[in-house]
């Protein structure tokens, strides 16, 4: 496997987010799970694109299909209806060219093997030699914020952060051109939370990924996002796209503090609140 040529600076990104060709292109998606009395409608009609180096966020009430569809995306479970195409091609299983990471980690990493293993191990299947994985294993860890000495350690023997990026640096290693991220932060406390947004930002302007990134939290999809899909509740389509002309770099007490932030929080809210089922 070749690595990739050295990342561009956040500054080389001479267009806009957004401004790249379509990368991602889901149309009319639709995904029923059959039970007893028939089916469960998941989702349906369900249609949004990524255009390249864009960052979108889904939201929505709980419940309302994020993960049906997210796993409809990565190929993981087959749509009942409307079509998913990556880099212009029909996804039909998981393709190559995404990544997943999953808010459990333990769902990412084998408890098994070694952090450098799990890091290492897309490239393995792709018989890339042991120098090779070392060298760019210790580069992601590096990337991420870890000691490349984590490598010799195993996933339980570091905090949920610290798993999370190590999921984070495995999503990478294979050069995705998409990311996919399912609720990746939930699991872990708020401090670590906003490092951990920190540093998906930084990694997102640093390797140029397209990413799609799937939260409960209105506000870390408003910090993160250049656009962010709201989803109706169950059979979820698409209820509205909102661009966020937030400026970046973005910063935990800046951006937050502008009022765009607190309106586009406020209008996302109101639209997610609106098919909240009472608790
Ligand atoms: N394997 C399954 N079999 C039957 N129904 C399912 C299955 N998986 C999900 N569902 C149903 O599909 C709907 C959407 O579920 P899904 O988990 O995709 O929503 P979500 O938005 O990710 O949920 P949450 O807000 O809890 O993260 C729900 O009504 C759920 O009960």
């Amino acid at each position: 496997m070749k690595p990739d040529s050295t990342p561009p600076s956040p500054t080389a990104t001479a267009e806009p987010p957004g401004s790249g060709a379509a990368m991602l292109a889901v149309d009319g998606l639709a995904k029923s799970y059959p039970n007893k009395k028939g089916a469960v409608r998941a989702i349906e009609q369900v249609s949004f694109t990524l255009h390249e180096g864009e960052f979108v966020s889904i939201v929505g009430p709980s419940g309302c299909g994020k993960t049906t569809l997210l796993s409809c995306i990565a190929g993981l479970l087959p749509p009942t209806g409307g079509s998913v195409t990556l880099g212009g091609r029909a996804v039909t299983g998981p393709p190559p060219g995404l990544s997943v990471v999953f808010q459990d980690y333990s769902r990412s990493l084998f408890p098994w093997l070694s952090v450098e293993s799990n890091v290492g191990l897309p490239m393995k299947s792709e018989r890339a030699s042991k120098a090779e994985i070392k060298r760019d294993v210790a580069r992601l860890l590096t990337q991420v914020g870890l000691d490349p000495s984590v490598g010799g350690r195993y996933p339980w023997q570091l905090s949920g952060g610290m798993q999370q990026r190590v999921a984070i640096a495995r999503a990478l290693i294979s050069h995705p051109k998409v990311l996919l991220m399912d609720e990746p932060f939930a699991s872990v406390d708020a401090q670590t939370r906003t490092g951990l947004e920190d540093l998906l930002l930084r990694v997102w302007e640093e390797y140029n990924k397209t990413i799609l990134f799937v939260t409960h939290d209105i506000d870390e999809a408003v910090y993160l996002s250049d656009r962010i899909v709201v989803l109706s509740k169950s059979p979820s389509s698409v209820v509205a796209e909102l661009e966020v002309p937030l400026p970046r770099p973005r910063d935990q007490f800046a951006t937050k503090e502008n009022p765009v932030y607190a309106q586009l929080r406020a209008e996302v809210f109101r639209l997610v609140m609106k098919d909240m089922p009472a608790a």
